[in-house]
């Protein structure tokens, strides 16, 4: 039996599973790190932090399960993308903490390129629009705004990269400087009909070439972990974006598959195939995964806040003490009690793309109890995603008949029956839900020959539970439209 190690960079926490050659898990270990909020709208996570948690996760489970590193075929590595970082070539040192891809920083950089009428040639080239979000615009801030940056990236001193990148250098020992076409495409400064960086992006936003990794298949052999560390000899065979590893697992291979994944965010990917399809409802069109050499798509609807919205009852608002609570609070009532819950908390992606909106509660009376602000939080996420949803239906001019879903919050039955409700198709958790590991397993599996191809995984997926629409599309169309002038209302909020 051939074991695979995934190794999930989250927002919130790193996590290293061990999958079987039946895409079981074997074992589990996972630890959340600290997360910065230096200024509102701005989120940074200290590279080392990550690097360290993701590191006693990998060693934690092996030992758990009582491996050592020549018992596992490969490692496959998973990632939050879009943060980035700068870091000393020689030393491996960060410059600066990592810049969260939830991070407003830059909005009026974005506000300045959208101006210079740079929204065409960004999305034609890049399959992306112009936010904070993606990788570029973060880089650049960290080359103006980290004293002395500029001139060591000029001098070929620094490497910058996504956390797939980081991660591979630090397990390599400093050997590897690579990134998969995944996590490439969400930088802003891809062609992701060429696959390469593309110059003319690189001069608009005035970064060196000289410090991007290059960027590699999402399934081959990219090198091993250093002789010094403690996984050492294991071989690094999968990198790919968290999203898009979720597309994988969930064994979403032909054109038309799609899935939702509910973590930090909530990422709804379809596959597009071999084309790059051009949204026409503001979704991104993004890289889904190279392999043997073949580029495919996906169409991506992203949510900034998702299961966040829970994160911030239980840290923020404090009225539960931790996640899995939300469900028994949410359940003290029959619906919301007129509430809408927008957790703009970092501005609004898709569709909307505001990063100066804020979130809202709103329709509070003198009823309203936490019941009801727990169950309009669950409202909003499933509210969100159906949005997304409606997007997709539009570009691809056809209707999903049933949507996979996955990720930390998809355990929560409550959520899952609200998002059929407003979906009104049927909603389908599968037995695995830890699908971005499973995905960067199976890449790193394909590529030292675990699987002879695709169609060997294809028959692992299996159904754990379907939720079916409960209320009618005439109802579910009403809560959709109060949920849209609540939206209206968070819009701007934070422009000065
Ligand atoms: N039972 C639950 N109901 C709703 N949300 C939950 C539940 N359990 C966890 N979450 C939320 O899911 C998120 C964690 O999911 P995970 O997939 O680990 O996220 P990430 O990969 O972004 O770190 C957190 O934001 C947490 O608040
Ligand atoms: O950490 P997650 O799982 O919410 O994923 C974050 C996304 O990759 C951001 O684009």
């Amino acid at each position: 039996m051939a074991l695979l190690l995934a190794l999930d960079q989250g927002t919130t926490s790193s996590r290293a599973i061990v999958f079987d050659d039946a895409g079981s898990i074997v074992g589990a270990a996972q630890r959340e790190f600290q997360q910065h909020f230096p200024k509102p709208g701005w989120v940074e996570h200290d590279a080392a932090d990550i690097w360290q948690a993701q590191l006693d996760v990998a060693v934690e489970v092996l030992a758990k399960l009582k491996l050592k590193p020549a018992d596992v075929a490969a490692i496959g590595i998973t990632n939050q993308r879009e943060t980035t970082l700068l870091w000393d070539r020689k030393t491996g040192e960060p410059i600066h903490r990592a810049i969260v891809w939830q991070d407003r920083r830059t909005a009026a950089f974005c506000d300045q390129l959208r101006a210079d009428g740079k929204e065409d040639l960004i999305r034609d080239k890049t399959g992306l629009l112009i936010d904070p979000y993606f990788s570029g615009t973060k880089i650049a801030w960290l080359l103006d705004n980290v004293p002395g940056a500029r001139q060591r990236a000029e001098a070929g001193e620094l490497c910058c990269g996504t956390i797939d990148a980081w991660l591979a250098f630090k397990l390599s020992g400093g050997e590897l400087h690579v990134t998969d076409a995944s996590n490439a495409s969400r930088t802003l400064l891809m062609n992701i009909h060429e696959g390469d960086w593309d110059d003319e992006l690189l001069t608009l936003l005035n970064l060196p070439r000289e410090i991007l990794p290059s960027i590699r298949f999402s399934s081959e052999v990219y090198g091993e972990a250093s002789s010094k560390s403690p996984l050492a000899g294991l071989k690094i065979a999968g990198m790919v974006g968290d999203q898009q590893g979720a597309l994988f697992g969930q064994t979403c291979f032909d054109a038309g598959a799609a899935k939702n994944t509910y973590g930090t965010g909530c990422f709804m990917l379809m596959n597009t195939g071999a084309e790059a399809v051009a949204s026409k409802h503001r979704l991104l069109s993004t890289v889904a995964w190279k392999v043997d050499g073949v580029t495919e798509y996906a169409l991506e609807g992203a949510v900034f806040i998702g299961g966040a919205a829970v994160g911030w009852l239980r840290d923020g608002l404090g009225v539960i003490k931790s996640s899995s609570d939300v469900e028994a609070l949410a359940n003290t009532v029959e619906d919301s009690g007129g509430v809408s819950f927008v957790p703009a908390f970092t501005g609004l992606g898709a569709p909307d793309w505001d990063p100066y909106a804020r979130g809202a509660i709103i329709g509070i009376t003198r009823g309203t109890t936490t019941g009801h602000i727990a169950r309009a939080a669950l409202d909003g996420v499933a509210l969100q995603v159906a949005d997304l949803l409606e997007g997709m239906h539009h570009d691809l001019g056809q209707a999903l008949s049933e949507l996979r879903v996955d990720g930390g919050a998809s355990v929560n039955d409550t959520l899952l029956q609200i998002q059929a409700d407003v979906l009104q198709i049927p909603v389908v958790r599968p037995k695995v839900t830890e699908t971005t590991a499973l995905g960067a397993a199976y890449l790193a599996g394909l590529a030292v020959g675990v699987w002879p191809n695709r169609d060997a995984i294809r028959q692992q997926w299996q159904v754990d539970k379907r939720f079916a629409p409960k209320i009618s599309a005439d109802e579910a169309a009403s809560r959709r439209a109060t949920w849209r002038r609540a939206v209206e209302r968070t819009k701007g909020w934070a422009q000065e």
